[in-house]
């Protein structure tokens, strides 16, 4: 009898053998061939939006000598001297460049160098210059993954019927972050957290790691499923903002970053949205009587302020943009 209880017990999967999210994979090659393979590229990437919130892109046209280039100056900045890089370290959120090493809140294990990259010029004389070629390997990567970005975000808003001219001057003038991510080698077994489960603010996040260790949360099944990513692949996620201005149609993608047993890991996060000021709202075009507006507006100075007046409260910033419907 107790035998057959046993076998009702539905086997505990190691958090390590997590099935691999079923990724869309988008050929970015395609967007800029003909008019019919445009389309059909935006059709993909707003159904990879609406039903599973992420998907990779493939021939992006950023050299692989780029992203390698990113990846060494993000190994070799985690690596410099500690002098060095104890002029970035702050816990001010409001820094536009700064080094935090503490481990509590969302980092459970994990270094961060954050710092705005749009508009490049204005930036990049804040950055590291330990190593030398820190401001040069990041400072092109900056460049052509926010050519990718804006490239998605255009036909994101597309596929909404969405007035493109307004959206795209907001996002030439728009907030570029890098979150550049280091990871100790776990040397525990089972799984370690690196990066607490999170969503970002922003429209969109691409990310390039130099080996596997992210995860997601899959929206119909609310599981946490692994990351496989091709090294030349980069991968994307729908953000907070974009989950406002398309009231509702894609959702925020809820991740997390964990440790790898057989290795330290390096990822460069890159975070796009509009203005420090500008508020982002539902779109206008997508609501009416039978959809009516679900979130507040707001911007990314109210992130900020948002995450500057949370202590001890476990709300996500998305849920505190939700207007209750009933
Ligand atoms: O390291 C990763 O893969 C995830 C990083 C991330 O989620 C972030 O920087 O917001
Ligand atoms: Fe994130």
């Amino acid at each position: 009898m107790s035998g057959t209880m046993c076998n009702l017990v539905p086997p505990l999967v190691p958090v390590e053998r997590l099935e691999p999210m079923q990724m869309p994979v988008i050929d970015f090659g395609k967007l800029h061939q003909t008019s019919k393979s445009r389309s059909l590229v935006i059709r993909e990437i707003a159904t990879a939006c609406r039903d599973v919130g992420c998907f990779q892109v493939i021939n992006h046209g950023i050299r692989k000598s780029v992203m390698k280039g990113a990846l060494e100056a993000a190994s070799e900045f985690f690596e410099s001297s500690p002098k060095s890089k104890a002029k970035f370290i702050s816990s001010d959120i409001t820094r536009p460049v700064r080094y935090d090493c503490s481990n509590d809140g969302l980092s459970k294990s994990r270094s961060l160098l954050k710092h705005y990259a749009h508009p490049l010029d204005e930036w990049i004389h804040f950055w590291p210059q330990e190593p030398p070629s820190y401001r040069e390997k990041m400072g092109k990567y900056a460049v052509e993954i926010r050519r990718v970005a804006l490239d998605i975000l255009d036909a994101i808003f597309q596929s909404l019927g969405l007035h493109q001219a307004y959206i795209r001057e907001k996002l030439e003038q728009g907030m570029q972050f890098l979150a550049v991510n280091s990871y100790p080698q776990s040397t525990k077994p089972g799984v370690t957290v690196g990066l607490a489960p999170h969503s970002d603010y922003g429209f969109i996040t691409l990310i390039l790691p130099s080996c596997p260790g992210l995860e997601v949360m899959e929206h119909h099944t609310k599981s946490w499923k692994t990351v496989l990513q091709p090294s030349d692949a980069l991968h994307v996620h729908v953000g907070d903002h974009l989950e406002v201005l398309s009231n509702g149609i894609f959702r925020t993608l809820v991740h997390r970053a964990v440790l790898n047993g057989e290795t330290s890991r390096v990822s460069v996060a890159s975070i796009h949205g509009f203005p420090m000021d500008e508020k982002v709202k539902s779109a206008g075009e997508l609501l009416d009587e039978e959809h009516p507006r679900l979130y507040r507006e707001s911007s990314f100075k109210d992130f900020l302020d948002f995450l500057l007046s949370r202590r001890n409260n476990n709300e996500s910033y998305i849920e505190s943009l939700r207007i209750s419907t009933i």
